[in-house]
């Protein structure tokens, strides 16, 4: 089938690209030119594991297409899916702004029926508006149909989890729609769920505001279990072995990021108070995650009288490992407070470093080649990415510290390795209290 995705950003290469490896025939639309010229020379202008592969095969069968044009975009495709951004405005409500320009360039540029897929996550109720929009502004005496087909992919993840979901949510009041949706995703042979779109919607700040449930859940029972001398990763293990809890998105640490559980939980937030309803829980959420992420601040701080001047070592800045977006980032949060308090930071992540390059911009912050190289010197080390690199590393490296001190917001080793190599170490959820009976055990 002919398919258009508008958006060629972390949702919409990937998606274009996946189809396109199942047969169908896609041009990805972006207006960012540059990431056009990229992406027609074979280069992903994002880290995602396996995807430039992908891209440079499809490109080269001729199934895969860039484009900035929107019009020649859409010539002769059948349906067109919406992958463009919907940010955080300032009071934490979905901006959908970039939705409705690109709804409205498909209604002036579509010449024959046309399906469009929303794959951006959007507030419920944003479809219907969307409908309104395009009967409002269609050029031609054509129907425009619209469906719900929300995206569950993780960054880091996100070529496997489209070719392995559990299952694919489509909301549709349309049976063509349905029937084109199906046709779609018949070889992916995952489970479809359909629905109406409302609930589609729905169903997407659902579950993203579980599952930042759970990581906030944990984080809370982490933080009790440092107090009464319980070990979290034990707990969590116990609590995972019941089939009702399951052990997914109980890893304590430094709290959620990324571009979309922050952004979602609020956004939902919003949509509740729309409607007058307090969603009480899920602020609770929201709360706990602000807190735990500069946690490790606390606990440098109870060490050192003052931070003024201390050469500081992070170690991973992506807010989760594989992927190189910083959007959220724990990471962000922690430097700010240092550099607040005068500290001198040393970053290093092995992906993210040109983005980090980008970002994280002030007198105070350097970034080292190595891990080797941001611990020399360093009066602490502060872990804020589990990356396979830095979990793997001959824990060595830190007793060359100034004062080898490591805060690990990611828990990356155990209690025993960490004896063994014989310096200073606090993790989440892990107590002193702990670590002297793990080493009655040893
Ligand atoms: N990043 C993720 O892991 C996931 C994101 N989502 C949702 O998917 C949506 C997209 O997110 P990302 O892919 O992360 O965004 P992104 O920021 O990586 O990409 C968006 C792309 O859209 C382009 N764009 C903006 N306006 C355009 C227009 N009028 N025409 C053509 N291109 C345009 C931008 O240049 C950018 O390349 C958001 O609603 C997000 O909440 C859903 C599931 C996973
Ligand atoms: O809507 C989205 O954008 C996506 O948001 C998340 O995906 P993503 O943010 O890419 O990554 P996750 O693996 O969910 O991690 C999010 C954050 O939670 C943290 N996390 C995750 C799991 C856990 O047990 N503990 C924990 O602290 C991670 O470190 C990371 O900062 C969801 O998992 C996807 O299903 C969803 O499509």
């Amino acid at each position: 089938m002919k398919i258009a995705v508008v958006g060629a950003g972390y949702v919409g290469l990937v998606t274009g690209v996946c189809l396109a490896d199942m047969g169908h025939y896609v041009t990805c639309i972006d207006i960012n030119e540059n990431k056009v010229e990229r992406m027609k020379n074979g280069v992903s202008p994002i880290y995602e594991p396996g995807l430039t592969e992908l891209l440079k095969k499809n490109l080269e069968v001729g199934r895969l297409v860039f484009t900035s044009d929107h019009r020649k975009g859409f010539k002769e495709v059948e349906v067109i899916f919406i992958a463009v951004g919907t940010p955080q405005n300032d009071d934490g409500s979905a901006d959908i702004s970039y939705v409705e320009d690109v709804a409205k360039t498909i209604a002036f540029c579509a010449e024959s029926d046309t399906i469009i897929v929303t794959k951006s996550t959007v507030p419920v109720g944003t479809n219907d508006r969307l409908q309104a929009l395009i009967n409002l502004h269609k050029a031609n005496d054509i129907t425009i149909e619209i469906v719900s087909n929300p995206e569950f992919l993780r960054e880091g993840s996100a070529v496997n989890d489209t070719f392995y979901a559990d299952r694919i949510v489509i909301g549709s009041n349309s049976e063509k729609a349905t029937k084109k949706m199906k046709e779609i995703y018949q070889d992916f042979n995952i489970p479809i769920y359909l629905t109406d779109i409302r609930s589609a919607e729905m169903i997407k700040y659902a579950s993203n505001a579980f599952l930042a449930t759970k990581i906030s859940f944990i984080n809370e029972i982490a933080n009790i279990c440092e107090r009464v001398g319980a070990d979290v990763e034990k707990v969590a293990v116990g609590m995972g072995l019941d089939q009702r809890i399951g052990t997914s998105f109980l890893k304590a640490g430094i709290g959620y990021g990324g571009s979309c559980f922050p952004k979602d939980t609020k956004a939902l937030i919003q949509i509740a108070g729309n409607v007058a309803y307090d969603f009480e829980l899920l602020k609770g959420v929201v709360n706990v995650n602000s807190k735990q992420q500069t946690i490790l601040v606390d606990k440098l701080k109870k060490k050192f009288h003052s931070l003024h001047g201390k050469r500081l070592a992070i170690l991973g800045l992506a807010f989760k490992p594989n992927t190189d977006d910083l959007r959220e980032a724990a990471s962000l949060m922690v430097i700010d407070e240092l550099v607040k308090e005068g500290a001198e930071v040393i970053c290093y992540d092995p992906i993210a470093m040109e983005n980090a390059k980008q970002t994280i911009i002030h007198p105070q912050i350097r970034f080292a080649a190595s891990v080797e190289d941001a611990v020399k010197d360093s009066e602490a080390a502060l872990i804020l990415t589990e990356w396979d690199e830095i979990k793997s590393i001959d824990l060595k490296v830190f007793t060359h510290m100034k004062t080898p001190f490591v805060l690990d917001g990611r828990n990356c080793y155990s209690l025993e390795q960490v004896k063994a190599a014989g310096f200073e170490y606090h993790s989440i959820g892990r107590s002193a209290v702990n670590l002297q009976s793990e080493n009655l055990l040893i």
